[in-house]
């Protein structure tokens, strides 16, 4: 039987409604475990108890120290961090970039409250426990598994609010077949990079997101704040509207780097319209995400600055892990 490490870190899977101040996360990893079958082989530690609404850059670094040391230990055979759906595909990716064994990490939470009349999270952990475990998903890099569905952390998202799955994206992986794993399929896996550095914890990288009638304003500013690099969301394959060429190229100038992301869910940015298009941000020096979207693009940007890459350097090493 495989020995597995859970992690708890907070979210709806450890929440409850209480009396009326909106659910908080209270329960420890060791109250999810007691819904859990064969509960022998599984060994649980609190890493947080928060809404994934709350996480910083530091928690983050924090879950993935403890991730990897658990993966070092050979009594280890797979990891499950329990986490709020909110923000686990930062989490996720950020597990994926720095994951350097063949051992499987998962992560699961909940859409209802441990209090609910019906919880989805016992299930869920059971499903994330057995994904963790299973020999046929050895290399499978970290996954997120949700309602029966066993997906790569690397392109998954949180696409809908109060779904039983709220998740889509990624490369499936796996599903549920009543109690059984089916495997279907395994990601790709880079090139493992370093633990974040402590300075993880403070960089900022910001988000501007375009629409109709915005201004370089918000843009602008982050710059001028102390921004250490900005994800532009553009629009469609990745476009912005006027003076936007001309604000990256100042940010790139001042040595803030820019990624040019989408706001569209899903597909890549394809850099092809001219005008202030994505052919023209691109000109002007910000580094095309490729498929990962803007939340996914932000934590690969913060992990490599936190390694200390230049501004020079950034575009092609952003290049190497998009
Ligand atoms: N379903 C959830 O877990 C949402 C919760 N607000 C969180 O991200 O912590």
């Amino acid at each position: 039987m495989a020995h597995i490490q859970i992690f708890g870190t907070g979210g709806t899977i450890a929440s409850r409604k209480g009396s009326g101040t909106g659910a908080v996360a209270s329960d420890s990893a060791e109250v999810l475990l007691l819904g859990l079958s064969g509960r022998d082989s599984v060994v649980s530690q609190d890493i947080l108890t928060t809404g994934s609404y709350r996480l910083g850059l530091g928690d983050l670094r924090t879950i993935a120290e403890f991730v990897n040391k658990s993966l070092e230990d050979e009594q280890v055979d797979g990891v499950v961090v329990t986490h709020g759906t909110d923000t686990m595909e930062e989490t996720a990716f950020l597990l994926d970039l720095v994951h350097d064994s063949p051992k499987t990490v998962v992560l699961t939470g909940a859409q209802r409250t441990a209090d609910s009349p019906n919880p989805d999270g016992p299930r869920n952990l059971e499903e994330a426990v057995l994904a963790a475990g299973s020999p046929e998903l050895r290399g499978a890099g970290v996954l997120i598994a949700f309602s029966g569905y066993i997906r790569s952390a690397r392109g998954a998202r949180k696409a809908h609010t109060t779904a039983a799955n709220p998740f889509a994206g990624g490369c499936e992986v796996a599903h549920m077949a009543g109690d059984e794993l089916i495997v279907t399929g395994l990601p790709l896996t880079r090139r493992p990079l370093p633990l974040p550095s402590s300075a993880f914890d403070t960089i900022r990288v910001e988000i501007v997101t375009v629409y109709p009638g915005a201004t370089t304003e918000l843009f602008d500013y982050a710059v001028t704040a102390g921004a250490d690099a900005i994800v532009l969301a553009g629009s469609g394959v990745g476009n912005a509207g006027p003076g936007f060429a001309e604000s990256v190229a100042s940010a790139v100038a001042r040595g803030c780097p820019v990624v040019l992301s989408t706001r569209t869910p899903w597909g890549p940015v394809v850099p092809t319209y001219g005008n202030g298009g994505g052919t023209d941000l691109v000109s002007a020096g910000a580094v095309p995400s490729a498929d990962l979207n803007p939340f996914q693009a932000r934590i690969l940007a913060a992990l490599l600055l936190s390694h200390g890459t230049s501004p020079r350097d950034f575009p092609h090493v952003f290049s190497l892990y998009r």
